[in-house]
């Protein structure tokens, strides 16, 4: 079989499908969303493995709960939030008999979304002596780094020493030339940033944000 292509294009849509008129998150789309970034991360070489790993798990879990017979509570984040915190079946404070809620899960992601949004927006406003490394980096000592211990860091470190160059990377994102690349980041951009603020809203008037 064909490996998928990763398109620019579709994360942008993937991530505009997952908000409702009334500005809920369309758990489906959300997730729909990070498997495309997963393809992504995949063209890029089996050093990235160990993180696609774990979103694709997350990914896993998160799709087990919206198959399974409770998958209706699941169609929004905001849906899923009232009907796992209505039958206790978050830990709250410490990891309990519910390690791998959807909460939790999603939170994982949800911080990760913010690094994706510091880092491209990074990119969209580089210039061609701009490192993705660096980039990566600073966008991950913003966001991600603080949730992770000393040892993930260091992985993921080493990781971004590995990522290929800014040309390559907007070739990848397979959404023609630099600056239309640059115009689909512009409008990609408030979108995403837009599905993370309600996520974050969402989780810290729930005080959510720190889930073990
Ligand atoms: C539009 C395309 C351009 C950019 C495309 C980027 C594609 C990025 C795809 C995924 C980004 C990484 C998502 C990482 C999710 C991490 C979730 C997490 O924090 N997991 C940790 C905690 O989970 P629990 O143990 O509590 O269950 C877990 O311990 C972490 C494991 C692996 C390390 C995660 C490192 C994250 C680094 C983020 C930068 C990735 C750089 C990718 C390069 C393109």
């Amino acid at each position: 079989m064909a490996a998928e292509t990763f398109r620019l294009q579709k994360v942008l849509e993937t991530f505009r499908s997952s908000l409702s008129e009334n500005k809920e998150v369309y758990v489906k789309y959300y997730i729909a969303g990070w498997q495309e970034l997963v393809t992504f991360m995949n063209s890029l070489g089996s050093v990235f493995s160990f993180i696609s790993k774990d979103v694709v798990s997350k990914i896993q879990i998160i799709e087990n709960f919206l198959s399974g017979e409770n998958g209706s509570h699941y169609a929004t984040i905001q849906s899923m939030v009232t009907y796992e915190l209505e039958n206790d079946l978050v830990d709250l404070t410490k990891r309990g008999s519910h390690p791998e809620s959807g909460c939790r899960t999603l939170l994982r992601l949800h911080r990760a979304l913010h690094w994706l949004e510091l880092f491209l927006e990074r990119l969209r406003t580089s210039t061609e002596d701009s490192k993705t490394s660096v980039m990566c980096s600073d966008a991950y000592n913003e966001s991600l780094a603080q949730h992770h211990p000393w040892l993930i860091r260091k992985a993921v470190g080493m990781a971004f020493c590995a990522l290929p160059g800014r040309d390559t990377f907007f070739e990848v994102m397979n959404a023609g030339d630099h600056t239309q690349v640059v115009a689909l980041l512009g409008e990609s951009l408030p979108l995403i940033a837009e599905v993370y603020q309600i996520t974050e809203d969402l989780y810290a008037n729930n005080n959510l944000l720190e889930l073990p």
